[in-house]
């Protein structure tokens, strides 16, 4: 499969819309009406009808044993690598911790931010082959950070058929600090998570991704709860001078594309030799790829090498394609980062894959995707973090901008309002 060397114009650079099935929409609406109105016993009548799995409400909650036992079925070097990349991953994010903050005025008043974790989230983590242990502490690391007092993880009971729940996806939410885990997935486990059942318990705010089913009803909860973005298919663009690593490059590339079919790798390049190796280069690696069918399959529908005129027409595409993952492969990139203005994450020279951010480096790897970069950020302690205001007005304060606030609410035709103030300011100046 060639990866397609293109000059812009020949390419689509507009956002993919998703197109909606309102089967799916009615399944998953129906799915969380009954599990809002029945609890445990839809939540387990549904996971029999779409997971073939029969459960008993006793047996929804995955027990402290049994995380323990996951221990035992996963090896060394994951456990090492995964606690390491742990380590990196709550560096960085210590780093996003926001504080409150309180500013006293010499006139008396007090104005502030409070900043609150939320008390309960919920992280979807899917079944079968999409369920990245990295994923898992992505998603749960930046809420322990935040301080969220409880973090319970659902996730499908069977995948593939076969009944039971991936051992390094429990382990992998054990280290980083997970409250609870429940075997539910689907609609049914966002709704049991937005309402609560006898058995799960609501939470504030949902993230993780999943299938439609998964999808469509984080939509359908959010206003009763919060949710993250919905993530779609992964993305990349590298964008390359002549003096870049072809083989880095494409390997680069079919990292994202062997994700899934509708990944998007794209290369920006102003030399046609180096258009020319990388096009070669994705040929020769996707011969030995276990998952060359996918990767073969998302260069074909959404891969390209576009040829540019200049590095800066390189840069220009790629702020307007804001991808989920940008990569810059040119001499002083970080002389270069100035000229991005929408991209998800940014790696920075030839030892800066991709896979370094993926997994281990530190920021988050759940990012935003389909020109979302444009005003979305990367999931982080943020997602997990609420503010109120404060506000204490001195007696001197008031009575200095009484008036005001009384002319401002009468122009709003909110009597009651000014009178709050009227009723204070009567009795300080002794009327
Ligand atoms: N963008 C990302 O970062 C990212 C990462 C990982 C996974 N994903 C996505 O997650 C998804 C994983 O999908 P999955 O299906 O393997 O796991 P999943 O956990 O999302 O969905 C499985 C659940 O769907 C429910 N279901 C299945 N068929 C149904 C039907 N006909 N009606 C109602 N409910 C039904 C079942 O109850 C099952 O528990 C993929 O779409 C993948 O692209 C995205
Ligand atoms: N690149 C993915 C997000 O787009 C995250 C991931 C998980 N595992 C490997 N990669
Ligand atoms: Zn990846």
């Amino acid at each position: 499969m060639n990866l397609r060397i293109l000059r812009p114009n020949e390419f689509q650079l507009d956002r993919r819309i998703d197109n909606e099935n309102e089967e799916q929409q009615t399944a998953a609406r129906n799915i969380v009406e009954r599990v809002r109105s029945e609890g445990d016993r839809a939540v387990l009548a549904l996971t029999a009808e779409h997971d073939g799995v029969t459960l008993t409400a006793d047996r929804l909650r995955v027990t402290a044993e049994e995380i323990a036992g996951a221990y035992g079925a996963v090896d060394e070097a994951f456990l090492e690598a995964i606690r390491a990349a742990a380590v990196n991953i709550r560096a960085y994010h210590e780093k996003q911790k926001k504080q409150s903050w309180i500013d006293a005025q010499p006139n008396g008043t007090t104005l502030g931010q409070l900043i609150r974790p939320l008390a309960r989230v919920g992280v979807y983590v899917p079944g079968g082959k999409a369920a990245y242990p990295s994923s898992v502490l992505m998603n749960i690391i930046p809420a322990v950070v935040a301080g969220v007092k409880d973090i319970v993880m659902v996730t499908p009971p069977a995948t593939g058929g076969k009944e039971g729940i991936d051992p390094y996806i429990l382990v992998a939410a054990a280290e980083a600090g997970v409250s609870e885990v429940y075997r539910v997935g689907g609609a049914q486990a966002i709704a049991a998570l937005a309402y609560g059942t006898e058995t799960i318990p609501a939470v504030d705010k949902i993230v993780g991704p999943g299938n439609i089913y998964v999808a469509l009803a984080k939509r359908f909860v959010y206003g009763v709860v919060d949710i993250d973005s919905i993530a779609g298919p992964s993305e990349i663009v590298v964008i390359a001078d002549e003096g870049a690593n072809a083989a880095y490059a494409a390997a680069d590339l079919l990292s994202q594309a062997e994700h899934d079919e509708m990944a998007s790798a794209v290369l920006l390049t102003p030399s046609r030799a180096f258009a020319e190796a990388v096009q070669a280069e994705v040929e020769r690696q996707l011969e030995t790829l276990p998952r060359r069918d996918i990767a073969a399959e998302s260069i074909r529908r959404h891969g390209a090498i576009l040829l540019t005129s200049s590095l800066d027409e390189a840069a220009a595409i790629s702020n307007r394609l804001a991808p989920e993952h940008l990569e810059l492969l040119v001499a002083d990139p970080l002389g270069w980062v100035g000229r991005i203005e929408n991209a998800g994450a940014i790696f920075l020279g030839p030892y800066s894959a991709e896979s370094v951010g993926d997994y281990f480096a530190g920021p988050n790897h759940v990012l935003p995707t389909n020109g979302t970069a444009r005003f979305f950020s990367p999931l982080g302690v943020d997602t997990f973090l609420k503010r109120s205001s404060l506000i204490s007005y001195s007696r001197e304060a008031l009575l200095e901008n009484g008036d005001r606030i009384m002319t401002l609410a009468r122009r709003e035709g909110l009597e009651g309002h000014a009178r709050a103030i009227q009723v204070r300011l009567d009795a300080e100046r002794g009327e």
